[in-house]
């Protein structure tokens, strides 16, 4: 099975937990597009639902294929939200934010009352950090942001590159307007003390640490689809 295929069966056992009339979060990135194609089907068969979109390119593609739409402001409690993940570790917290929609991905995942994963298994890690975590911040004081991060990463005893999202040679935007910083800090140990940390940087907009929102993991490999729950 290709990587493409691992996504549509995720997405596929998400939908089963999909019922008519919810209203959904609906995630962004290429397994949360699967998810829409799937869904689009069953809209188009009959399903009642309504969506709200976790970027602007989820909300095309939604478009596109029919989903009916609404915002968070219309809809500001969801029945469950479907999304993809960067990395996933044993407790279900995630990295988010390889496709520059941690902001809104977690407005939406928090207003809702159940968030399911879905990925591939190479997304499932013991600990957190091989891939960079996206750190949304302000395009103003740049500079004094990423001194800011450095000292707070320093103090956990974390190290490493940060990079800022670039896209055609422009720093990359994201709907929010914000920039993105990938910070390369390796292993994440505790992911709770990073997150508060990056919290009181006033120019950290948000960060690509979601602690506590993900309530299972539909994860599909070569073996077939489980789904799988925070270790205690
Ligand atoms: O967080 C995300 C976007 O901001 C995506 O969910 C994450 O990057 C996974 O994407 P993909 O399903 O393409 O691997």
């Amino acid at each position: 099975m290709d990587a493409r295929q691992l996504k549509i069966e995720a997405a596929r056992e998400a939908l089963t937990h999909v019922a008519d009339g919810m209203k959904l979060g609906i995630g962004t990135g290429s397994t949360a597009e699967e998810f829409v194609r799937l869904l689009a089907v069953k809209v188009g068969e009959g399903m009642t639902v309504i969506g709200v979109p976790t970027s602007e390119r989820t909300a095309r593609l939604c478009s596109e294929l029919g989903v009916p739409l609404s915002t968070l402001d219309e809809t500001p409690r969801l029945d469950l939200t479907i999304d993809g993940a960067d990395e996933i570790d044993p407790a279900l917290t995630l990295v988010k934010g390889g496709g520059g929609a941690l902001l809104r991905e977690k407005i939406v995942a928090a207003a809702s009352a159940r968030m399911i994963v879905i990925a591939d298994a190479s997304k499932l890690v013991d600990t957190l950090g091989r891939f960079p975590l996206p750190i949304e911040v302000n395009p103003f004081g740049l500079r004094a942001t990423e001194i800011a991060i450095n000292e707070a990463a320093a103090r956990l005893g974390l190290d490493g590159p940060l990079t800022l999202r670039m896209t055609n040679g422009e720093p990359f935007v994201t709907d929010g307007g914000h920039f993105i910083i990938d910070a390369s800090f390796g292993r994440i140990p505790d992911t709770r003390a990073l997150s508060d940390a990056l919290h009181a940087i006033p120019g950290v907009v948000e960060h690509g640490l979601f602690l506590e929102l993900a309530d299972a993991a539909i994860v599909a490999d070569a073996d077939g689809v489980r789904t799988v729950r925070a270790a205690a």
